[in-house]
């Protein structure tokens, strides 16, 4: 897969564009050589960050949810496998391609993370290159994942602010909702959907954003509101339940929300209750705009049926940060996503470009 991958709408992008990093929480610190990572399951109370030295690290703190959000998954377990790669110094084809299949089962919806450790068999396989210029190559594109996740990063969020200015011309200033976690959080950058929310916020385009609470693992309340409340963007946090309530009695404009997989037909899985949260928005006449980085699009499959989706231990539904609320005997069905079908989606917002479903499958990039 290639990486580079521009088509910026309406650009050039200005500089003064989301130019104050002081208002993003890093999700992790990497120099090159060493990298940590803030451990997601402490927020809001406590901001540890954790040493990452290789691929069992990586693969640790991915499937335990310390990290989670589907790039930022891609770059953890990316530079995880680059850590171990930089102490080698002959490559073993066999235990990369292992580790690449050991990674890639940590979370096994989110594609971008198959995607992105995928993108060093071409490496691999090729019959040119020494094993030393593999190596090399490994490195040098395991590297790129981590630069490349933010320089997208920045194109999708205007593409997306673009589509939005386009969509409401009228307004002012927009009402928008969201579910879980899409921010610097999710990302190494701005985010996907909260990228874009944030955008609104700082070009004055903001009036309010409900933020979904995200039962049953609470990423809306523990995450998202603490991203809004560090970078001061208005928001009103409301439970899962409320949303249907909310889009009829408050102007909601539209839904703002990540993906985690999106086949060539526009099915969208992305976490539990966006389903929920489309249909609502048919009900209602309300826009629904998946926001998409490339990385996220599964070109191998064509429709959604053949995503396949996450479940996650019980605990994570009958605790809250631990504590036991419910009877621990309780027989518990725990899907960690839903699919949205593309009828149900105005449009996909990436960074190659705002698409209707339709169009979607004949504008990916190769
Ligand atoms: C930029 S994030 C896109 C998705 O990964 C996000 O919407 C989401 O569903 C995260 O789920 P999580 O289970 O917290 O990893």
């Amino acid at each position: 897969m290639t990486m580079k991958v521009n088509r910026i709408v309406n650009g050039p992008i200005p500089d003064s564009f989301l130019s104050d990093e002081s208002q993003r929480l890093d999700s992790l610190k990497f120099d090159g050589q060493s990298l940590q990572v803030l451990d997601q399951l402490l927020l809001p109370h406590e901001f540890k960050y954790i040493p990452i030295e290789n691929v069992s690290d990586a693969f640790a703190v991915i499937k335990s949810m310390q990290v989670r959000g589907a790039p930022l998954i891609a770059v953890v377990g990316s530079l995880g496998l680059l850590l171990e790669l930089q102490k080698v110094s002959e490559l073993n084809l066999d235990d990369i391609r292992q580790k690449i299949e050991y990674l890639i089962s940590s979370r096994p919806t989110a594609v971008d993370l198959r995607n992105s450790v995928n993108g060093l068999l071409p490496i691999l396989e090729s019959v040119v290159d020494t094993d030393h210029i593999k190596l090399e190559k490994c490195r040098q594109y395991l590297l790129e994942v981590y630069a490349s996740e933010k320089q997208q990063n920045r194109i999708l969020v205007w593409n997306a602010y673009q589509e939005l200015l386009q969509a409401f011309p009228t307004k002012k200033k927009l009402t928008v909702m969201t579910i879980c976690n899409t921010g610097s959080l999710a990302t190494v950058s701005w985010g996907t959907a909260l990228g874009v929310i944030r955008a609104l916020h700082s070009e004055h385009r903001l009036n309010l954003a409900y933020v979904l609470e995200t039962r049953p693992y609470n990423q809306g309340i523990r995450l998202t509101a603490t991203e809004m409340l560090h970078g001061g963007v208005p928001f009103k946090l409301i439970t899962d339940s409320m949303a249907a309530w909310a889009m009829k009695n408050n102007q909601v404009d539209c839904v703002l929300t990540g993906a985690d997989n999106v086949a060539r037909n526009g099915d969208t899985a992305n976490k539990i209750g966006t389903y929920m949260l489309a249909v609502l928005c048919k009900h209602h006449k309300i826009n629904f705009y998946p926001v998409v980085p490339f990385t996220t699009i599964n070109r191998h499959i064509a429709s959604g049926e053949e995503i396949r989706i996450e479940e996650r231990p019980a605990g994570e539904m009958l605790r809250v940060n631990g504590i036991l609320v419910g009877n621990a005997e309780c027989p518990v069905w725990n899907p960690a996503f839903d699919v949205t079908p593309a009828d149900l989606i105005t449009k996909i917002l990436t960074d190659f470009g705002n698409w209707t479903p339709e169009q979607l499958e004949f504008q990916i990039p190769e």
